[in-house]
């Protein structure tokens, strides 16, 4: 019973892998979400952060690449649903569109907020290499997503 759940469980996995890719091979958005992200994780090991600093900053970037994902598929959808010009359709497109958006005017008033002050803490007071233990966490997680996003694709 337990090796074909585990199966199961890796299959979806790589399902899921698959869709990220797929996400950032076709989508330019995705890709510039994932370099911000990858920008995002370098200030998070250059500047000191406490640690809900980091898990906003951590919050905000993977708030962004959700929506981009629900975005792809959504687009997708509607696609295969309405392949020809209707309203609906539009107003579907144009809603998801807005929801990442929002999320990234999320990320960027959380950038403001976060790194900001960081680096005029810096500029009056000097600088000192000291990455936290979360700061380190949330890099590898992000740096890893953005390593599997970028790989090749595999054909299935
Ligand atoms: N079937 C449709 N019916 C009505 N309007 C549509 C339809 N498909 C797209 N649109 C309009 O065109 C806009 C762009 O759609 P499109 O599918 O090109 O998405 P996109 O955001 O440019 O993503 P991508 O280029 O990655 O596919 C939509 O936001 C919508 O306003």
């Amino acid at each position: 019973m337990r090796p074909v759940r585990t199966k199961k469980l890796k299959q979806s996995f790589m399902y899921a892998i698959a869709g990220l890719r797929y996400a950032y091979a076709t989508q330019l958005n995705m890709r510039i979400h994932i370099g911000a992200a990858c920008a995002a994780a370098l200030l998070l090991l250059l500047l000191p952060l406490s640690a809900s600093e980091v898990l906003f900053v951590s919050a905000a970037v993977f708030t962004v690449i959700i929506c981009e994902l629900a975005n792809t598929a959504l687009e997708s959808v509607v696609d295969l649903a309405s392949p020809n010009l209707h309203p609906l359709a539009r107003i579907a497109k144009d809603t998801a569109a807005a929801a990442v958006m929002v999320s990234a005017f999320f990320a960027v008033t959380v950038g403001l907020a976060v790194f900001l002050p960081a680096i005029l803490e810096i500029l009056k007071n000097g600088y000192q290499l000291s990455p936290s233990i979360p700061s380190l966490a949330a890099a590898i997680v992000i740096f890893t997503m953005a390593a599997i996003a970028g790989a090749a694709n595999k054909p299935r």
